[in-house]
């Protein structure tokens, strides 16, 4: 912190200082410049004030010659008359219209020189004026010089002489006092043509040369040459920087141009910068020291705060610590901390604590629970890991799925993994191969989705099923052997829901109706059974889904033969007293009807005779008392018995007695309507109810019918036999009389035919006295 003060007191400073220097920098270099251009350009008026009196030297000579002996004699005597000419120029020179040498102020190097072909004589002689020439070597001496001309001309006009001055650019004073003017100890001045060509240079060497001559540009020469006058920073061909000012001569045009090296030029102020650089690091350092030190004595109480804080977090001391009473900011502040802390506290303890009933929870479920990252870390494991895998769930926590259970593992998972990172849940059932125990695991995969929709990571739970797993197994092939039986036995099974829709079929409904049991479920009742016996059964089923065990019969056609069918409807009770099923089992008790049919019905059949037997008569009396009473009509019993039957049979053995008894039981019931019932009771007893008969007179011709009936004598055993038999009759034509009152009262009168010596019969027309008695002889 304190570094960081004193480097923010030291960016400042320097900052403020730079901004200082460079701005008086500026200034400084704006006004070196304008003193090198003002240098520069009194340089350039000396230059002009030169070249301006060497011509006026030169026109002074011209005008010194008699216009009437322009003799090379009087010319060479108005050169000497003038006696700065052999200061001012190296030589001074006449030559004719042709160029031809006339005179000169010091003898020609060699004879009659010529300059006719020389630019500056043939522009003379065409201008007619004065002229100075561009820098050029002269022809004998192969020396820089500058050539000054001017033209005498003669009354007519015409060019007569030329006077030439030359200037030796390398010995002559000329550039004397311009070379003084330089600036600096290492800057220099120059003088170039406008085309570039170097008139003075402080290489003498390069007199004559183009300024461009050496490769490479400087920007301040190329603007001078296009026409700058000035002072500019540019930077030489060998890549030094200089401050240039150029300027141009009112004689010549020529550009008159001074370098001033930079270093040189701003060599003050780059001593000045460098102080200001230490004085300003020396302030800084001061100043930062000084902060630091006033910052500690403010920051003290934060420090002490900061101090508490940290051995709050290290050792969990009591927040108590960061309670201030100051009433300054800092007071607030640590208050507020405080506040912050407390609540802070409290909100981890909640957290703990739910932390910790979350891991006992999940430390406690039976099942695998983990939180794996998008990496596929673990980052979350129960300690189920180590009940049921023998796996540290500690040491798997920042590890990789495949690290922990191998790739080959997470090669079987990828798909579920990469389809819960993409946000959704999951719930598969697979054999835990990789793992060392095959277990059957039931698995979660839940995203973690986060409120931006994105997905950190899921829980994954996985339970061991193998237990329930073993169990279905056990239980699909009970169901199996089951389904085994349940399609071998001879009864037809269903499943009927409370929709009364099929949900299964054994294989009978193959065999009765020709319908594959698999196509059953799904299908309504009506639909497989017809509408006639849905309806027929639909009261029964009903009543079964209300809980009740119903059976009823019913008759179908099975394969075009008529059939009896027995169906009982069980129904599929659950705890909660529900009934979701009902089993419906129907049996095809054809066979067995007819056989308890044939068993009923020899059950009331008297077994020697063949005609019904006392039970048979019971009903068929009861049911004929209840015709009577509701035709409002009239029956008749006649109770038989064969006259000393005990003596046949003594004197005929029992097997003649039992041929007489079905004689007599074949003459009864060939004797009687087939509305009349004709039944043995026991031994040689015989009765006869008599329906609808119309009046009681009819009872006496019955009597009488039966007596004639038995008359004729029986064979028994080859040999004739008369038989005859004793008849009581009793009349009933409604009332509460029951069967067991006709009974008696047709006993009795049989008792009086008997009494009254046998073969013969009685009626009892229910008057109290018998109204009818015949006795045969
Ligand atoms: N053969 C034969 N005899 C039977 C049968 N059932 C009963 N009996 C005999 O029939 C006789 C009936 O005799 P009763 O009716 O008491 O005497 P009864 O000789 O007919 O004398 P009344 O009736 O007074 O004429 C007895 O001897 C029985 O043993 C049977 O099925 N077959």
């Amino acid at each position: 912190m304190t570094c960081v003060v004193i480097l923010l007191v030291l960016a400042a400073t320097t900052v403020v200082t730079w901004m200082a220097l460079s701005m008086s920098e500026r200034d400084m270099k704006s006004v070196i410049g304008q003193q090198q251009f003002s240098l520069l350009s009194l340089a350039a008026a000396n230059i002009d004030e030169q070249l301006a009196g060497k011509r006026t030297l030169l026109a002074s000579i011209a005008d010194d010659v008699p216009p009437r002996q322009r003799t090379p004699a009087a010319i060479r005597a108005a050169i000497e008359r003038h006696a700065s000419a052999a200061e001012e120029f190296a030589n001074v020179a006449a030559f004719d219209a042709n160029g031809r040498f006339l005179a000169s102020l010091r003898p020609p190097l060699q004879d009659n020189p010529s300059v006719k072909d020389r630019p500056y004589f043939e522009q003379t002689l065409a201008q007619k004026r004065a002229i100075i020439s561009p820098p050029l070597r002269g022809r004998v001496s192969s020396l820089p010089v500058v050539v000054l001309t001017h033209p005498i001309i003669d009354s007519g006009g015409d060019v007569q002489a030329v006077l030439v001055g030359s200037i030796d650019l390398l010995n002559s004073d000329f550039f004397q006092h311009f070379n003084t003017m330089k600036p600096g100890k290492t800057g220099f001045m120059f003088i170039m043509t406008t085309e570039g060509i170097l008139v003075n240079h402080p290489n003498k060497g390069r007199l004559l040369e183009h300024i461009n001559a050496r490769p490479g540009v400087n920007l301040g020469t190329q603007r001078a040459l296009d026409g700058f006058e000035g002072w500019l920073e540019a930077t030489n061909k060998d890549g030094v920087d200089g401050i240039y000012s150029y300027k141009r001569l009112n004689t010549t045009n020529w550009i008159v141009g001074a370098r001033y090296p930079t270093d040189e030029a701003f060599a003050p102020m780059i001593r000045m910068r460098q102080q200001a650089v230490l004085a300003a690091t020396l302030f800084a350092a001061v100043a930062g020291l000084l902060s630091w030190s006033m910052i500690q004595v403010l920051l003290a109480p934060l420090q002490k705060l900061r101090s508490n804080l940290h051995a709050i977090r290290a050792r969990g001391g009591d927040i108590g610590l960061l309670r201030s009473h100051a009433k300054d900011e800092i007071g607030e502040l640590s208050e507020a901390l405080y506040e912050l802390t407390a609540e802070r506290q409290a909100a981890l303890e909640r957290l703990a604590e739910s932390e910790k009933r979350a891991r006992v929870i999940a430390d406690n479920i039976p099942a695998l629970v983990a939180y794996i990252d998008r990496e596929l870390r673990f980052r979350f494991t129960n300690e189920h890991y180590q009940f049921l895998l023998g796996i540290d769930p500690r040491r798997m926590v920042g590890k990789r799925v495949d690290e922990v259970f191998g790739p080959a593992m997470l090669a079987r998972w990828q798909d579920c993994f990469d389809i819960v990172l993409a946000g959704r849940r999951i719930h598969v059932e697979r054999l835990g191969e990789e793992l060392e125990r095959h277990l059957h695991l039931m698995v979660e995969l839940v995203p973690d989705l986060a409120p931006d929709g994105s997905v950190p990571g899921f829980y994954m739970m996985c339970t061991d099923i193998t237990e329930r797993k073993t169990a279905e197994l056990a239980q699909a092939a009970s169901e199996k052997r089951l389904r085994l039986i349940a399609d071998h036995l001879p009864v037809m099974i269903s499943a009927i829901d409370r929709e009364h829709v099929l949900q299964f079929g054994n294989a009978t409904y193959r065999r009765w109706l020709d319908t594959d049991p698999d196509t059953l479920p799904g299908r309504p009742m009506a639909s497989v059974a017809g509408e006639v016996a849905y309806r027929e059964a639909k009261p029964w089923l009903e009543r079964a889904f209300a809980g009740q065990v119903t059976d009823y019969e019913s008759t179908a056609r099975l394969h075009g033969e008529p059939r009896v069918l027995e169906t009982t409807f069980v129904p599929d009770v659950r705890k909660d007293g529900s009934v979701p099923f009902v089993y419906a089992l129907t049996t095809d008790v054809t066979r067995s009807r007819e056989v308890e049919a044939e068993l009923l019905r020899q059950a009331r059949r008297d077994p020697l005779t063949g005609i019904p037997n006392r039970r048979q008569f019971e009903d068929v009396l009861d049911q004929a008392i209840e015709r009577v009473r509701r035709q409002d009509s009239q029956m008749a019993l006649a109770y038989l018995d064969i006259d000393n039957f005990k003596h046949i049979n003594d004197s005929l053995g029992h097997a003649g007695g039992d041929e007489v008894l079905k004689e007599f039981a074949l003459r009864l019931t060939g004797n009687v309507r087939t509305t009349d019932t004709v039944a043995r009771l026991a031994g040689d007893e015989f009765v006869i109810v008599f329906e609808n008969i119309r009046h009681p007179d009819e009872i006496q011709l019955l009597a009488q019918k039966v007596m004639d009936a038995v008359a004729p004598d029986f064979t028994v055993l080859g040999s004739p036999l008369r038989v005859t038999t004793s008849i009581g009759i009793a009349l009933y034509a409604g009332g509460t009389e029951t069967a067991g009152g006709l009974i008696g009262r047709a006993d009795m009168a049989l008792y009086d035919t008997k009494r009254r010596g046998r073969n013969g019969f009685t009626i009892d027309s229910g008057r109290g006295l018998p109204e009818a008695a015949v006795t045969r002889p």
